[in-house]
């Protein structure tokens, strides 16, 4: 069939459609009301939608271009921005906020358990109903706008010097956070699953930290200002409402990635979950076993990272002597060697594929970076270059690794499953934090205190990379998904032998 054919094909496919889709109910955002009416039009919308994988590139504004999916993926990659700047706006002024609320460093912990614990379980029911009540935009509007709520309940919290507003505030920020990095995965893979989405991940991830090493840079500075500014306590609550005018714009690209998702929907005569099918939730005891095996590997790995990052300030101190101000730069490192690495990992990933394998080569890095941290003798290596190698090696497994779940999950069940690997790793985080916690205080000196916290972390990223080791043996006897090929023979089916058409008609 010549171009102009297939034009031809395509205006006539485009007055049917576009007639058709009068009937078509596009507005329903949410798979329960996916519309029935879209059945009658599918052969009609198949062949549009046929037409125009053979009309690559029509106008750069078609949901269909790369062009176009790179600029929706610029909002995208905002949606969790607000969730990781203010997720840290405790740590970041810990000693602000014991200080004014004159609370414990136990009480103080209370701001991240209750943000992790409820996500134990609401995680999950959060991925649930985006496939089966709210549908992807709603959702991920709704999630955004809990991280709102919840911001101003903490921040007005603070003002009234109320802890367990605070907490509150915390609660139903943690309600929005995890769930709403549930919905940008799934909307990650929606728009980019056989393309570059290892590379989008990255992206993300870059963007991501981004928010964290922006809170770590801006808040101290904020809150001193507006302590001087106003010479009252009202510096920490005037400081976190404004740290939440950062969630308010994800809200605001929430609603922005809905707008074009929708239109996209409507154009390329997709489902909202891309397959039409809605979830039962029976087929969750139908996951692979592979699925739980990463949700472990999860928990075990960011067990050993998060909490690690968190406390290493205190070791820093402690056994390099450093300053609050010197430890607080270098354990920062990390977060911002990843929003420069992350991009370059999942491109790594997306050309080499083998994304298993580069899971278990981050956590050699990893593991490698807890050893040098905590046994070499003090001065071989630099702490600032161990963290900033950690920092390389949590890029490489966050790019590598969450793609995972759509290499084993169907489309339509992708929420529930990657809710479902939230809150197994939310678990671990929680007990791990806490845990953590109690071994470091049941010394009688700090130093001892923190090299036991050190072996503890040790045990649970030792764990993962076993675990790591297992699925990738049981992957490679039964030939699993976990290792995808090169780029080059994904996209073109073969090695060498490199069919142009072939090659052009799966360019995107
Ligand atoms: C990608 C991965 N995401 C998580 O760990 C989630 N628990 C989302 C966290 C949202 C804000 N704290 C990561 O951040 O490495």
């Amino acid at each position: 069939m010549t171009i102009a054919q297939d034009q031809e094909q395509l205006a006539c496919c485009q007055d049917e459609v576009n007639s058709g889709n009068q009937k078509v109910d596009v507005g329903g955002s949410s798979p329960i009301f996916a519309s029935q009416d879209r059945t009658d039009n599918a052969l009609i919308e198949s062949e549009f939608s046929a037409s125009i994988d053979v009309q690559d590139g029509v106008g750069c504004c078609h949901p269909s271009t790369r062009l176009h999916r790179y600029f929706v993926l610029f909002f995208m990659c905002f949606l969790a921005f607000g969730s990781y700047f203010c997720y840290d706006n405790p740590g970041t002024l810990e000693s602000q906020i014991e200080a004014d609320l004159n609370i414990s460093g136990t009480a103080f912990s209370n701001f991240y358990s209750w943000y992790s614990y409820p996500n134990v379980i609401l995680s999950f029911f959060g991925g649930f109903l985006i496939d089966t009540v709210f549908g992807i935009r709603m959702g991920t509007i709704i999630f955004a706008g809990l991280i709102c709520i919840g911001q101003v309940i903490f921040a007005g919290g603070a003002l009234v010097d109320n802890f367990y507003v605070m907490v509150l505030g915390r609660f139903v920020f943690g309600l929005g956070g995890e769930s709403l990095a549930v919905a940008q995965n799934t909307y990650s893979v929606l728009w980019f699953k056989g393309k570059e989405l290892n590379t989008v991940f990255g992206v993300q991830l870059s963007v991501a930290r981004l928010g964290s090493v922006a809170n770590m840079n801006s808040m101290p500075y904020l809150y001193d200002y507006i302590q001087e500014s106003y010479k009252g306590s009202y510096g920490l609550g005037i400081a976190l409402m404004i740290a939440g005018l950062v969630c308010l714009f994800s809200l605001f690209c929430a609603m922005v990635v809905a707008y074009y998702d929708r239109r996209a929907e409507r154009i390329l005569v997709r489902e909202s979950s891309g397959s039409g099918e809605v979830i039962q939730f029976s087929d969750i005891k139908r996951f692979p076993m592979q699925f739980w095996l990463l949700c472990i590997i999860c928990a075990f790995y960011y067990s050993a990272i998060t909490p690690f990052i968190s406390i290493a300030g205190k070791y820093l101190i402690s056994q390099y002597n450093m300053t609050v101000t010197e430890a607080d730069r270098v354990t920062s490192i990390p977060y911002t060697v990843s929003a420069i690495v992350s991009p370059f990992c999942g491109l790594l990933c997306d050309l080499t594929g083998m994304n298993l394998l580069w899971t278990i080569v981050a956590g050699l890095i990893s593991t490698a970076c807890h050893l040098a941290f905590s046994y070499l003798p003090i001065g071989i290596i630099p702490p600032s270059v161990t963290m900033g190698v950690l920092g390389v090696g949590f890029s490489l497994f966050a790019c590598a690794f969450w793609p995972m779940v759509a290499m084993l999950v169907p489309e339509h069940q992708l929420g529930t499953a990657y809710g479902a690997m939230q809150s197994v790793q939310n678990l671990g985080l929680a007990v791990v934090i806490q845990s953590a916690e109690m071994l470091r205080e049941a010394f009688p000196t700090s130093e001892e205190g923190l090299q036991w916290s050190e072996v503890y972390f040790m045990l649970w990223i030792s764990l993962s990379l076993v675990l790591g080791f297992v699925l990738q043996m049981h992957n490679t006897a039964k030939k699993g998904a976990l290792n995808p090929p090169l780029y080059r023979k994904r996209i073109c089916g073969r090695g060498d032998e490199v069919d142009d058409r072939e090659a052009l008609l799966n360019q995107d």
